[in-house]
């Protein structure tokens, strides 16, 4: 883990080494200067030194620093690329930004489901994944480097405790069936394969999470089976493509999307350390799914039954409207339309069974093949377009002065995840019920729909349903049945039950099985 500080991505590999008394010489030297406003004003930046003559010598080098990394040439026309795209989506609703491009589900034979499938194929798929983790051929990567702006806590999500008795925050409950899963595996198939887990941060969220994870013994797992990597930061813009001065020597810089994940791989030597590990398959998911199933060994070893070498889980869309983006076949190619880029009659679309045709709701659950993802890094990344989101950037004026905007102001680049999809040989999808695996947590609970009471309540109703479903009973004060904690009420059911012993629902009998269990139940860690 100590090794860890050495691996952050896109470190500032151009500059010139420091000279005496800490001050690198460079700064002092007039020809860098020169060099340093020739290149800015070359790509219209010139602006981004405008205070440099007031700044102390450790300002300057930070500038200087975020100025040489920031791939400033490349910056104007990933914008450009992008505003053109999002103008052209606009003005031909249901085209997908892509004029003419028919959109279709994808088919059955690509196409999986824990509540569709047969039961021998569930039991076959879930073996064999489990198989694969016993191997140690599985390694889990964690997408947290998003700043969280809606839920608006100066911390990191992974962080967040949305009020389970336990008060585990999501990063705990996800380390707990990790282990969990190991221990499955093990079980089933005799061998306890490393399970690594590399967690995606980025510059706001890496401190504390591993103070975290430190402070808390890594969560019980191995700490050599732990690895944060960074992704990169790029400026944020203004609509015309400028840069923007967050203070007078600093840029407003942002994480690059969760499509920043196959970079930092790369850059960070996550993608080399797999390899040496001897791992086959990939498991990626977002750190704010409360109800998430970290390497699911059923949709891992569906995926590697059906050869796929890039998959994605979804559950069904709840109605045309829904913000959800949908995964579907574009030219034989599968991707996934954002729910504003889908026209509203194709989103309203129905098939012969009355649901709708689009509606692969995608959870950002995904299976890589190692091997995909190497290429992915060496070939197509850099063919991945930006997304643009126009958001409020604080800045300073033209005398330094700061400035909170009370409008969106300028605009935030990034790549999205699920946008290597159609570089994939076979790509594959696996439905699975909403209410048992997803819950995410977006905003605050002003919000009411996305937020901790939502998480908290989803996932108390997930473990009230797997101790009903192993035979037990949960009352309330009266010793009357109690309501699932879905319902709102005054006095809600609450129960929980550890990771640590059960992942998806197995092995509760002999805890609760023909009991009568009151309200507030815990099954806490073992
Ligand atoms: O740059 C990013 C952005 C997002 N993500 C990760 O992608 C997942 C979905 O992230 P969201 O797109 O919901 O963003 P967010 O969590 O940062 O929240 P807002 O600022 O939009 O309110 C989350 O797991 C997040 O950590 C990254 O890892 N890096």
């Amino acid at each position: 883990m100590d090794d860890q500080e050495a691996h952050g991505a896109g470190a500032a590999a151009a500059l010139p080494p420091r000279g005496e008394g800490g001050c690198p010489p460079f700064v002092k030297s007039p020809q860098w200067l020169e060099a340093l406003r020739c290149r800015l004003s070359r790509c219209s930046q010139g602006h981004a030194l405008a205070f440099w003559d007031a700044l102390a010598g450790p300002e300057r080098e930070a500038l200087a620093r975020e100025l040489s990394e920031a791939e400033l040439e490349a910056l104007g026309p990933a914008l450009g690329e992008a505003l053109g795209r999002g103008e052209a989506a606009a003005g031909q609703p249901g085209q997908a930004g892509q004029a003419g491009a028919v959109l279709e589900p994808l088919p059955a034979e690509l196409c999986g489901s824990s509540i569709a499938s047969d039961p021998g194929s569930l039991r076959d798929w879930e073996e064999h994944g489990l198989l694969q983790v016993a191997e140690g051929r599985v390694a889990i990567v964690l997408l947290a480097g998003g700043q969280g702006t809606r839920l608006g806590v100066p911390y990191p999500k992974g962080l967040y405790d949305v009020g389970l008795p336990s008060h585990k925050p999501l990063l705990q409950l996800q380390a707990q069936r990790i282990l969990r899963l190991q221990r499955l595996a093990e079980e089933r198939h005799g061998k306890r394969g490393a399970l690594p887990w590399y967690i995606m941060t980025s510059g706001h969220t890496r401190e504390p999470m591993l103070a975290f994870l430190r402070e808390r013994g890594f969560l019980g797992l191995c700490k050599d089976d732990v690895r944060l990597f960074e992704q990169r930061q790029i400026p944020a813009l203004t609509p015309d493509g400028k840069v923007i001065l967050e203070t007078r020597g600093r840029l407003a810089r942002a994480p690059d999307g969760n499509g920043g994940l196959y970079r930092a791989l790369g850059d960070s030597g996550v993608l080399a350390d797999m390899e040496a590990r001897g791992v086959r398959y990939v498991h990626a998911y977002c750190v704010d799914n409360i109800l998430a199933r970290v390497g699911d060994p059923l949709f891992l070893g569906f995926c590697v039954r059906k050869g796929a070498d890039c998959g994605a889980k979804v559950v069904e869309k709840q109605s045309p409207d829904e913000a959800v983006g949908v995964l579907c076949l574009s030219g034989g190619r599968a991707r996934v339309v954002e729910y504003t880029e889908l026209g509203a009659e194709q989103a309203r679309e129905r098939d012969h069974s009355g649901r709708l045709r689009l509606r692969a709701g995608n959870i950002c659950v995904h299976h890589f093949t190692l091997d995909f993802l190497k290429l992915v890094v060496r070939e197509f990344e850099p063919q991945l377009p930006f997304h643009v989101a126009h958001k409020k950037i604080a800045h300073v004026d033209e005398s330094g002065n700061r400035v909170e905007p009370t409008k969106p102001n300028g605009i935030k680049m990034e790549k999205f995840v699920f946008d290597v999809f159609p570089f994939a040989k076979k790509f594959v999808q696996f439905e699975v019920r909403r209410e048992d695996e997803f819950s995410p947590l977006k905003n605050s609970d002003s919000a009411g729909v996305d937020c901790p009471s939502s998480s908290r309540r989803h996932q108390m109703a997930l473990h009230y349903r797997w101790i009903q479903g192993a035979g037990g009973r949960i009352v309330d004060e009266q010793g009357n049945d109690a309501p699932s904690p879905a319902e709102e009420s005054e006095t809600p059911t609450i129960c929980e039950i550890s990771p640590l012993i059960s992942y998806s629902g197995e092995g509760l009998e002999s805890h609760v099985k023909g009991r009568i269990l009151r309200s507030p139940f815990v099954l806490g860690d073992p």
